[in-house]
């Protein structure tokens, strides 16, 4: 694809893509969208976060972007969120003034009304995305030009719209983008010219003066002024700091760590059906420049039952009554649970290429869809019953509906626990007895028995007991090796990261022996630098060629799995290292490379998120208990 002129290529070879852990994360729990520093939206898929791109600069220079920011200045001198938002507040130093942008995308007032939603299937709240990407400007100092380029290029950039004139004026226009994307509308306090496939604007402000620009994509309207633009911004950042504020945060110097991990999460939702997503992009490389490239615009069973383990543990619980009704819906007349859905719970995510792109610093392919869809992987019923363990015990309230759905996944459980899958990490090689599937299918087991005898169902509560008895035998006998640590599958030593899960979910107490020789060999013999790989990549056949990063998700496992076997004083020391490894803005990648610190892989993801908010609420919970390390349980694990 040809270079878009959103910037000079640089001429001393570095690379012409942002960081992946530079970009900003925007999102109204229904898209999401992806800010370069230099004021460029990079990536953004409308109207759902699965639908193909109308941004796409993060995968291929010439693809599309929309900036907002001084003319001649890519670099800013600052960027932060407004405290407790998903509101970027951007600060530009020119030669000859000061300039500060924020971006959101407009939470309002539920705005159904008079007629029901289309796309809503969840309990209606008092709140609804606005389908409004919104930029405020505001010299504060000085004198500044300031340049607006929009240039959206739809269905994944394989179609250039065309720009016209909404009304006798310059300042509201509309990109046709074709069949892949609802039409984009353009508003503004500024006026705009149509050039090419770009809409452009540009002024010199001065001190105190404000522009904004708003972009929408559904038929509710967008700001016709800055008055109304800047009480937009005010109802989304009352929308954030309310939702945050039902949390429990720790008075800590960590405390800020926990709740940017918890907005993202949050950001992650979709609320029309209450599906979570594993993270907002596909295809940013595991490996610099090589194949591990997936997409992870979906909602995998795993990735959002332990997200919302993670927000339950700030007493942040409230998407989980959402996220059980997607789980009711994907299973209504019956239907077996996959491991993964599209966000409205489509059932076939058939995995594609899209080779007119370059990839991300030329990693390739870029792929859309996942392949892992169709996956045996026995770990996901166990995933579902935790989760609803772990919300039915503490609330004292059985989610009833629910109950028949939930023996059925039991059932699952109990049917395959003994057969081969493709794991927790959805390797793409042979099936294998993974250990881990096979702990989590005792999860299943063990968590549907209590249930059993919460819904008082004493003949299940018995059976599935017997069998999670039987399975914990068998997982101790055949999944440790002469070491006493438990290894990837039966039958062979390798290690793999997932078993640090054995005490975090209860499978062993943690003074067991096995437990801590386990936790010991993955920090001493499965880790880089000191940080956690998921597993040795010669030594598992995942279908692929290449090494990859370290998992972060491991690296903080490792954190909350030492804090359990009272290693706090090393469980701290990790969690600061990886805690300074956060982007500026506090969000993480899949993966990291621990020499370099780079980030690798889809951005910002849930998994590494949820995890931070265990590891460190795992350290602060030792810290204020030094007498008892192990006080600290996550709720379902008693
Ligand atoms: O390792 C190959 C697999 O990588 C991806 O899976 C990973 O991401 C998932 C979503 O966060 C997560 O649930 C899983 O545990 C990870 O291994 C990819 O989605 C797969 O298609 C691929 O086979």
């Amino acid at each position: 694809m040809t270079l878009d002129a959103q910037a000079p290529p640089p001429t001393d070879g570095r690379s012409t893509f942002p960081a992946i852990a530079e970009y900003a994360f925007l999102s109204d729990c229904e898209t999401n969208a992806l800010v370069a520093p230099s004021g460029a939206v990079e990536w953004m898929c409308v109207p759902r976060p699965d639908s193909p791109s109308v941004f796409t600069s993060l995968l291929d220079r010439g693809a599309g972007h929309f900036r907002v920011g001084p003319h001649g200045v890519r670099v800013p001198v600052a960027r932060r969120y407004i405290p407790g938002t998903l509101i970027l507040e951007t600060t530009w130093q020119t030669s000859t003034g000061w300039l500060v942008v924020r971006d959101a995308m407009v939470m309002g007032p539920w705005h159904n009304l008079h007629e029901r939603s289309q796309t809503h299937r969840r309990t209606p709240t008092d709140h609804d995305a606005e389908h409004v990407l919104l930029r405020t400007v505001k010299c504060v100092s000085g004198k500044v030009d300031l340049e607006v380029v929009c240039s959206p290029m739809s269905d994944y950039a394989r179609y250039e719209p065309d720009w016209e004139y909404i009304d006798e004026g310059y300042s509201s226009v509309t990109a046709r983008t074709g069949d892949a994307n609802p039409d984009l509308r353009l508003s503004s306090s500024l006026r705009f010219g149509l050039e090419g496939r770009r809409a452009q604007a540009r002024t010199r402000m001065e001190e105190g003066d404000t522009h904004f620009v708003a972009l929408a994509w559904s038929p509710l309207p967008a700001p016709t002024s800055f008055d109304e633009a800047a009480e937009k911004m005010w109802r989304t950042e009352q929308f954030w700091r309310d939702w945050i504020t039902q949390g429990f945060f720790p008075d800590h110097p960590w405390r800020i760590y926990l709740q940017r991990s918890a907005l993202t999460l949050k950001g992650l939702t979709y609320a029309p059906s209450g599906a979570l997503l594993a993270a907002a992009t596909t295809s940013l490389p595991e490996t610099p420049g090589g194949e591990r490239n997936w997409d992870y615009r979906y909602a995998w069973i795993r990735d959002s039952t332990f997200a919302l383990w993670g927000l339950y543990t700030l007493g942040l619980d409230r998407e989980a009554n959402d996220f059980f009704a997607f789980i009711q819906d994907a299973c209504q007349d019956n239907k077996q649970l996959q491991i993964m859905y599209g966000v409205d719970g489509e059932e076939e995510l058939k995995e594609t290429e899209l080779t007119h792109l370059t990839g991300y610093e030329g990693a390739q392919p870029v792929r859309v869809g996942n392949a892992a869809y169709d996956q045996s992987q026995h770990d996901v019923w166990g995933a579902v019953l935790d989760s609803v363990y772990l919300h039915t015990r503490n609330r004292e309230q059985l989610p009833e509906a629910l109950w028949p759905v939930l023996k059925r996944q039991v059932e699952e459980a109990a049917k395959h626990w003994h057969l081969p899958d493709r794991g927790i990490w959805e390797v793409r090689g042979q099936p294998q007895h993974f250990t881990s599937s096979k702990l989590m299918c005792w999860v299943a087991l063990d968590r549907g028995a209590r249930l059993a005898r919460l819904y008082d169902e004493p003949d299940f509560a018995e059976q599935w007991q017997k069998l999670a008895d039987e399975i914990h035998a068998d997982i101790c006998s055949k999944g440790v090796d002469e070491r006493g640590v438990f290894t990837q599958r039966y039958g062979d030593d390798s290690l793999d990261a997932s078993l640090l899960l054995v005490p975090l979910l209860r499978f062993l107490p943690p003074d067991d022996e096995r437990v801590r020789a386990t936790v010991r060999a993955i920090a001493e013999e499965l880790t880089e630098d000191g940080l956690v790989l998921r597993y040795r990549t010669d030594d598992t056949d995942d279908g692929m060629d290449g090494e990859e990063g370290t998992f972060t998700i491991c690296s903080f496992w490792l954190v909350s799995a030492l804090c359990e076997i009272g290693e706090i004083d090393e469980a701290r020391t990790l969690c600061e290292r990886l805690l300074s490894f956060g982007s500026s803005l506090n969000l993480y990648a899949e993966e990291l490379d621990p020499r370099t610190g780079r980030h690798l892989g889809n951005f910002p993801q849930a998994f590494t998120h949820l995890a931070l908010i265990n590891a460190v609420m795992h350290v602060i919970r030792a810290e204020d208990d030094p007498g008892d390390h192990r006080a600290f349980r996550t709720p379902s694990r008693a």
